[in-house]
């Protein structure tokens, strides 16, 4: 008779990383969460330019990006980018949309045959349109359901916001999500 390995077992040979973008700490926050319950590699989208510190500045900027399809030069490199089988993908909203520089990064990082979680935080107007593009820059990748979260709203002033009573409804909510798509026994 074949034995079936449980699914922790199966889950637990699996190599993760956890690669996000955060200007105000937000998706840090949330990345940081998600890191305490599956482990694996965490780091952190650095560009080889900054962003200006003035928002309205780097909201002009990115919608001039998105516009032209400029990707912005990645300082971070990731090594060996073919061990990992599953990777976590965490950015801010941006102009209802993919930031930038995570365009860069799936363009630039081949995740084929991966399963790929998106995670985001916004302002309150949600995802727009970067889950979707997430799909669409990585045709052949497993995409599981995302998690997206109320950060915080820099035009307003309102920088970090993921401390105090909203990290702990997070970090529930992250529990129920992991659980959801059966990555809550990630972790060795
Ligand atoms: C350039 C820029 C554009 C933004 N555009 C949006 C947007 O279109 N919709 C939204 O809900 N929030 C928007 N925000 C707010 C961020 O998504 C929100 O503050 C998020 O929590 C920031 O994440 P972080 O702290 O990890 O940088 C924008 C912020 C910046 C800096």
């Amino acid at each position: 008779q074949e034995s079936v390995p449980e699914k922790t077992e199966l889950l637990k040979d699996k190599k993760v990383l956890i690669v996000y973008l955060s200007r105000t700490k937000n998706t840090k926050a949330l990345a940081e969460l998600i890191h305490q319950k599956v482990a694996g590699d965490l780091v952190s989208l650095e560009l080889v330019t900054p962003y200006p510190e003035h928002y309205q500045t780097t909201v002009d900027q990115v919608a001039n990006e998105n516009a032209t399809g400029i990707l912005p030069p990645l300082k971070t490199k990731i090594d060996s980018i073919e061990k990992y089988d599953v990777v976590f993908l965490g950015f801010p909203t941006w102009g209802m949309q993919l930031p930038p520089p995570m365009k860069s990064f799936l363009n630039q990082y081949d995740l084929g045959g991966k399963t790929v979680i998106p995670f985001n935080t916004n302002a309150g107007y949600g995802i727009g349109s970067s889950f979707e593009t997430v799909k669409q820059l990585c045709p052949n990748s497993k995409i599981l359901e995302g998690f997206s979260t109320k950060g915080g709203k820099e035009r307003d002033g309102i920088l970090f916001v993921m401390e105090g009573n909203k990290e702990k409804q997070v970090q529930a909510e992250l529990q129920s999500w992991l659980k959801k798509i059966g990555l809550d026994q990630l972790k060795k």
